[in-house]
């Protein structure tokens, strides 16, 4: 069977002469909270875009459900929902009567209305006319409107964008929990990495338009990329940082006076340790600390896209 709900191989996309998608790399796997993560103009909506068969597929391949997606746009479609940004709601119309106006284009079973507003927590509010609505209740009226059709797959362009502290905690929960008790796949891109890293299981990082990494979650943290840094003063931090590079040590931006590196673990510690002072440096600082995603972010972002080796870890995608 095949795991994977979303696969890209080599898929690139340009607007006119500009190249916005290279060679992009991505397999989803089913089941997961897929992180979809990269700055400003990584061309992260263009591949949404091309994922919801908003844009053409000039080259490369896109399979979702196992299905080519441009043989099979309109079926592939009908088992995925999606939420760009904001919804667009009728203001002047309750929740219910949003819900039943989707539900006729999408022939759902009226039933079905009662179902999605239980699932997103909107069923008091149901008969409120929607202009009441605040903007964490509309976004979860958004995904009630995704989820009329039973997707299996639920396809979210930034849906915490523009929300309140409560607003993004009411839709990461309902994130969490459509993923947990109805087993949709949930795929998300977001510019907040602290939001993902508290739902994601699986993240991609995209820039210019290429995949830099995907894996899960708990490998990004131990994997290839490893999570502990050093930070340490030194006499003369300029000499200690070209006897490092010289040495190959991955050096990464500093945020602050201190050096830092990238070490694998604690005898690592003690060897710059006793290299530096070899060379003559004294040692004034040494303190190890893990990363969080943002910082893992930056750093991954920040590496010469050539040097990083991501797409080894991705399986191949069958034709
Ligand atoms: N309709 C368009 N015409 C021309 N260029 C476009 C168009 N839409 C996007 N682009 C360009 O494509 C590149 C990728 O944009 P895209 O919106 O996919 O990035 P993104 O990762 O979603 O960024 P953001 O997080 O800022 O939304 C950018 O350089 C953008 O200027």
């Amino acid at each position: 069977m095949n795991p994977f709900i979303i696969e890209t191989h080599g898929l690139s996309y340009s607007f006119g002469k500009h190249q916005v998608l290279h060679d992009l790399e991505l397999r989803v796997p089913k089941g997961a909270i897929f992180g979809f993560l990269g700055p400003n103009g990584a061309g992260k909506s263009t591949t949404i875009r091309i994922l919801l068969g908003l844009l053409p597929v000039p080259k490369g391949q896109v399979r979702v459900h196992g299905q080519d997606l441009t043989e099979h746009r309109i079926d592939i479609l009908r088992r995925t929902g999606s939420l760009i940004e904001m919804p667009t709601l009728y203001r002047h119309l309750s929740g219910h009567d949003n819900l039943e106006m989707h539900r006729r284009m999408v022939q759902a079973p009226f039933s079905r209305i009662a179902e999605v507003l239980q699932i997103v927590g909107l069923t008091k509010d149901a008969h409120r006319k929607t202009k009441e609505y605040s903007l964490g209740m509309s976004q979860r009226l958004g995904i009630a409107l995704a989820l009329l059709s039973e997707p299996e797959l639920l396809v979210m362009d930034e849906p915490t964008n523009g929300l309140d502290p409560s607003g993004i905690r009411e839709v990461r929960e309902l994130i969490v929990r459509l993923n947990r008790d109805f087993g949709k796949t949930i795929f998300l891109s977001s510019h907040l990495l602290s939001e993902i890293e508290k739902c994601a299981t699986e993240v991609a990082i995209i820039d210019k338009g290429t995949t830099l990494y995907q894996s899960s979650l708990q490998q990004l943290y131990q994997g290839t990329f490893q999570s502990n840094v050093l930070h340490l003063e030194t006499s003369n931090n300029t000499i200690a940082h070209k006897l490092l590079t010289d040495h190959a040590y991955q050096l990464l931006p500093q945020q602050d006076e201190a050096l830092a590196v990238q070490v694998q673990d604690r005898q690592q510690v003690a060897k710059i340790n006793r290299f530096l002072i070899v060379n003559g440096l004294e040692v004034y600082r040494l303190s190890t600390h893990t990363q969080n995603l943002e910082e893992l972010f930056l750093n991954i972002t920040n590496r010469d896209s050539a040097s990083v080796t991501i797409s080894e870890s991705i399986p191949a995608l069958k034709p």
